[in-house]
């Protein structure tokens, strides 16, 4: 993470550039001052205008050089902070993917969004307002007292410790004053973040029970909290930009009276008594965004503490293993298989033992909890089993790449996302460079031909955010029609047909079972609806296999799968 925050060699190069020229922005200022205050305090004299000409000339020279300076100043800051926080953007995006979905429940998905956007704009206070104003302080104070020790040596020391008490201890006692403050900023934002996208994501039950005004309720007051966090901080900005110019104007009064006598006594020139109250008074420009420096410290220290919470986290999974499955056929083997969620809850599976040969069509049955989601996603690797055996061509499934087995495996899952993007592309996802005929083929067997070809702009339609513009049985058929464009040798699905009428069912299910070809199927499914083509069937009850077998063997039977597929045949009778 801290090598993430110090960035790449070029934005360092930027970085050290941006102090480079807000040092010379300062000093700009500084000859800009100093020579405006002898062309006052010399024209005063009334000396001819060509003893003023060099002054004339630096006065330009320097309030040119100061605008360009700052022009400056500012673009290179902010390129090398923006390249920064894209960077920390897209690397906080790859930290988060593996944490998916096993570490990730605990977290609330506007706290997730608030994290990865709030959270990174707010570290730019960190390079902005923190590391880049010290680091002008730090060579603007050692180089302006550095030449006051040299040209001014009566000087040098009252410039040094007024820069240490404005640059060093005023921002301590700011930092005391603000902790709190920034603290709650940050989170006081977190908390708006996440009930605004919780209420935008639940915008229809909200209005469908009612609860609309009470939800308004609990963004007002998460509002008002923020409010109330972002009065107390700028109470303590204030108050630091008001003691820092105090600490300013303190210190030019304090030159006044220190150099009074020694322009009475004759050893400092009048005209340059304004020169040196005004360079001085011109250096404070790098020291006074210091007091503020602490209470954005803190700001952003929160901000980052946020981050590292779900960054720091280790994946429920290790990552490493072989980056690759072995191309062509694959072989799953499962083994008095045991598995629970955390170490100290019951185990949701027990004692699993099936096979997964090339080619073969498995069906998981069972009652809502048994465990058949649960063991897909051990196939898929989102969690490792504790006990048993799960081998992938006869090797441990945990020696391979997460990533791996998932890109050999073709999934329909209970929760498919659409993306806010047209048909085609939430299709084409699985396979970018699938040719149109794949993808039409696709589209077809997932029934969605009829409805592609009544709409408007076909699969140019836009889906909508999570598909709210389609129904939730087109939704699922087009997660299906994703899964059938995939070429992987494994297909996966859970509840592919969830939402859809009956007849659509059977006429999806048996394109399923067509076009599965000779890839093996896994099909998870409540409804008990062409398993009689299946090679085996598990009946899952309370994470055990309750029944295992070929259909009419398990019908013949008459234990469990056979009371589930009569009072499914009874209900269907009934409707
Ligand atoms: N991420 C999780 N953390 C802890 N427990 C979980 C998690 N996911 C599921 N469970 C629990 O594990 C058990 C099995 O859930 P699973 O989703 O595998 O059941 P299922 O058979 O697929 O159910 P359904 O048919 O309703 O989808 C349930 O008791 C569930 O509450």
């Amino acid at each position: 993470m801290y090598k993430i925050l110090a960035g790449s060699h070029r934005t360092l190069l930027l970085a050290a550039a941006a102090c480079l020229i807000g040092s010379f922005t300062v000093y700009a200022n500084v000859g800009l001052l100093a020579a405006s205050a002898w062309l006052i305090s010399a024209a005063a004299l009334h000396p001819s205008v060509a003893e003023l000409s060099v002054a004339i000339v630096g006065v330009r020279f320097f309030g040119l050089a100061r605008a360009i300076c700052r022009y400056g100043e500012r673009y290179t800051s902010h390129d090398a902070t923006f390249r920064l926080l894209a960077d920390i953007r897209v690397w906080l995006y790859t930290r988060l993917e593996p944490l998916a979905p096993a570490n990730l429940p605990g977290v609330a998905k506007g706290d997730l969004f608030s994290r990865l956007v709030a959270d990174v704009e707010t570290l730019q206070f960190f390079y902005l307002r923190a590391a880049f104003p010290v680091a002008i302080a730090v060579v603007v104070a050692v180089t302006t007292v550095g030449l006051l020790a040299w040209l001014a040596p009566w000087l040098a020391w009252p410039v040094a410790g007024a820069f240490l008490l404005t640059g060093c201890v005023l921002p301590i006692g700011i930092s005391r004053l603000g902790r709190e403050a920034g603290q709650g900023v940050v989170e006081a934002r977190a908390k708006l973040n996440g009930s605004l996208a919780d209420s935008l994501e639940g915008l229809t039950e909200l209005a469908a029970l009612g609860r609309s005004e009470r939800q308004a309720a609990c963004i007002a007051a998460a509002n008002a909290e923020l409010t109330a966090c972002q009065e107390r901080a700028n109470v303590v900005a204030s108050l630091s930009d008001a003691l820092g110019t105090l600490g300013m104007n303190l210190t030019v009064i304090a030159v006044i009276i220190l150099a009074g006598p020694l322009v009475a006594a004759g050893q400092l020139e009048g005209v340059y008594l304004a020169v040196v109250a005004l360079a001085v008074q011109a250096s404070f420009e790098a020291i006074l965004p210091l007091p503020a420096v602490a209470y954005y410290l803190q700001e952003s220290n929160a901000a980052f503490a946020r981050i590292a919470a779900i960054t720091g986290q280790q994946p429920a999974v290790n990552a490493a293993g072989i980056p690759a499955v072995p191309s062509g056929p694959l072989e799953f083997s499962v083994n008095r298989l045991s598995f629970s969620y955390s170490p100290d809850s019951p185990p949701v599976l027990s004692n699993i033992t099936f096979s997964l040969p090339p080619g073969k069509r498995l069906a998981i049955v069972g009652a809502s909890g048994a465990g058949k989601s649960t063991l897909a996603g051990l196939l898929l690797r989102f969690w490792d089993y504790d006990r048993g055996s799960l081998l992938l061509n006869g090797r441990d499934i945990r020696g391979y790449e997460p990533a791996a087995i998932r890109r050999a495996v073709s999934v329909v899952s209970q929760d498919t996302y659409l993306f806010n993007a047209t048909i085609r592309d939430n299709i084409l996802i699985a396979k970018p460079d699938a040719a149109p005929a794949e993808l039409n083929q696709a589209v077809a067997g997932a029934m969605l031909t009829d409805f592609i070809e009544r709409l408007p702009r076909g699969l140019d339609t836009l889906t909508g955010q999570n598909g709210l513009a389609v129904s939730g049985g087109e939704r699922q058929r087009i997660a299906l029609a994703r899964a059938l464009l995939k070429p992987a040798p494994v297909w996966l699905l859970d509840e592919p047909t969830a939402g859809l009428d009956a007849q659509a069912e059977a006429v999806v299910m048996s394109h399923i079972l067509r076009s599965a070809g000779t890839r093996s199927l896994v099909l998870i499914t409540h409804r008990l609806v062409g398993l009689e083509t299946m090679d085996e069937i598990l009946v899952l009850a309370d994470g055990q296999i309750a029944e295992q077998g070929a259909f009419a063997d398990l019908l013949k039977k008459k234990g469990l799968f056979y009371q589930m597929w009569a009072l499914q045949g009874d209900l269907l009778n009934i409707s």
